[in-house]
């Protein structure tokens, strides 16, 4: 007999089944426009789900801008050793200040998340050169892990003479006050003594044959990370240390004392952008069953509950298909415990979450591919409102999409319509990848309806021009989730066999 469940959302504080008259679900299968005010309605859901993600912790961050600058050299000294004779300023003995520590950025398989990445990445600043030709220590570098699947990109960067050039003009200096400040910034002079303005001219002209005021122009830095990085990448290279005075010693002059500062190397402004590598994403309006799917499919414990925005993060578990065609997860109907699910997140916030030990059955495994649950997607996602980009920016990888449809929902057809729509206007041509639309809840519809509803999807699916299978499920006791497995190991084999050959005949071509 079909289990008959009847559908009562929960309250999100108290985890009693809200009145029907508040359902949260109404208004998400809302037609879009249906709301007198829909700017207003969708700046009011934005808010809500935007703290809601808040509430539950900043520990997943797939957005992030970050500063970045190798550390500042170290100055030069000015520094004299005693003169034999004990006439005169002694022999100069500055030491050279140590380079600033660079940054650099390398993959890390423990994160998931860019929430442990601190927003400003400094070099450590090169240590100072002293007497006695003692030269300064390097600064430390910095390396930063992130997970595979971020996208670096430079959204400017400012070298530090054009900052310096900038600050110059805006204080209206003549020329010669241009100059004396441009001495500061570069030199350091002996404490007991008086430099005369003449030896800075010629110390600078040695700067400039040491290459320190040459300009240096490199590409804006782009990484889209897509695998394991081994060798660490540079990001930014910490500054020269100055050099110390024997340096500017002038043929038939005085001792010099002057020394020269350590380079500043120049800010960069980063964005860093998670984007989930998973086979297959799920795509599916608010309480669809995706997070019920995921599980059903890998056994793993995604958040799963009757309230819209349930899932505030993508996850990704893995699908292991045995050769009878069975895979892990099956095992029956999904429990929901509150407790289990409040223990797995503290531990997976420690790092200490063990996934379940995998039941193998005596069986080989076939194949496995990796499937990503979803936030909900709203109507108009793709300006960023919900959710938004945030979710979209995690599908956009994966190698096939399904499409996740309340079989409940009156209005089924257009349902499937608005998420498709969604993704096109995010990225034209996402919505190709594509490859089924799994109509979940059929328990909960009678045969007639339910049949009627499929038709109208079909009818969708035809009007796109075909290619994308319907499979009917009850992700929650695990009714025809086989045929789930089976499509889309077909599938994403068929895709992957694809991007094998392209890559194959991209080598050749090299
Ligand atoms: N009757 C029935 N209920 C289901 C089925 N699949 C999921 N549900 C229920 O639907 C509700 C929403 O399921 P979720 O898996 O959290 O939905 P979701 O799409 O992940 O929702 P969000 O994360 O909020 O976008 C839960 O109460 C599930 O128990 C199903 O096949 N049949
Ligand atoms: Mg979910």
């Amino acid at each position: 007999m079909r289990p008959t469940v009847t559908f009562r959302p929960l309250c999100s504080q108290c985890r009693l089944p809200l009145p029907p008259v508040i359902s949260l679900r109404r208004g998400y299968h809302a037609e879009p426009d249906s709301f007198p005010d829909m700017e207003a309605e969708l700046l009011r859901r934005k808010r809500k789900t935007d703290a809601k993600r808040r509430q539950g912790g900043s520990e997943f961050i797939d957005h992030l801008i970050v500063t970045v600058r190798g550390g500042k050299g170290g100055s030069g000294a000015s520094a004299f050793t005693a003169h034999p004779s004990k006439r005169g300023l002694g022999i100069p003995s500055g030491g050279n200040g140590g380079q600033g520590g660079s940054v650099y950025l390398k993959t890390s398989p423990h994160l998931t998340s860019l929430a442990r990445i601190s927003k400003r990445l400094i070099g450590e600043q090169g240590s100072h050169g002293a007497g006695q030709m003692k030269h300064g220590r390097r600064g430390a570098d910095v390396i930063v892990s992130v997970p595979v699947g971020t996208v670096v990109r430079e959204m400017n960067s400012e070298a530090a003479t054009v900052a310096w050039a900038k600050e110059d003009a805006a204080l209206g200096l003549d020329a010669q006050q241009r100059r004396e400040r441009r001495w500061d910034r570069w030199f350091v002079s002996h404490p007991n003594t008086e430099v005369i303005a003449d030896e800075y001219g010629p110390a600078e002209e040695t700067l400039r044959r040491e290459g320190f005021l040459r300009r240096t122009t490199v590409d804006p830095i782009y990484l889209d990370i897509t695998k394991p990085i081994v060798e660490p990448v540079l990001l930014s290279t910490g500054g020269r240390g100055g050099l110390g005075n024997p340096h500017f010693q002038q043929p038939e002059s005085p001792p010099p004392r002057l020394a020269s500062k350590g380079l500043s190397p120049g800010t960069l402004t980063l964005s860093f952008e998670l984007k989930l590598l998973a086979d297959v994403g799920l795509v599916g309006l608010p309480n669809a069953g995706k997070s019920t799917i995921l599980r059903a499919l890998t056994g793993r414990g995604a958040e799963v509950a009757g309230y819209a925005f349930t899932t505030l993060n993508p996850q990704v578990g893995v699908v292991r298909v045995f050769e009878d065609g069975s895979w892990r997860g099956e095992e029956g109907v999904v429990e929901e415990s509150e407790t289990r699910r409040e223990r797995e997140k503290a531990d997976r916030v420690k790092g200490e979450y063990m996934p379940p030990p995998v039941k193998t059955r005596g069986q080989a495994e076939a194949t496995r591919f990796t499937i990503s649950d979803n936030p909900g997607l709203l109507a108009r996602a793709s300006e960023n409102y919900g959710l938004g980009h945030s979710f979209l920016r995690s599908i956009e990888r994966s190698l096939a999409l399904v499409y996740v449809v309340d079989l409940g929902s009156d209005t089924p057809d257009t349902d499937l319509q608005v998420l498709r729509d969604e993704l096109e206007a995010y990225k034209p041509g996402l919505a190709d990848k594509a490859v089924a639309v799994v109509l979940n809840k059929g328990d909960e519809v009678d045969e007639e309806v339910g049949k009627e509803r499929v038709k109208r999807v079909k009818e969708v699916i035809k009007a796109w021009g075909g290619g994308v299978e319907t499979v009917v499920v009850s992700a929650k006791f695990g009714l025809g989730m086989k045929r789930v497995v089976r499509v889309l190991c077909d599938r994403v084999g068929e895709v992957r066999k694809e991007l094998a050959r392209v890559e194959a005949e991209e080598v050749h071509e090299e």
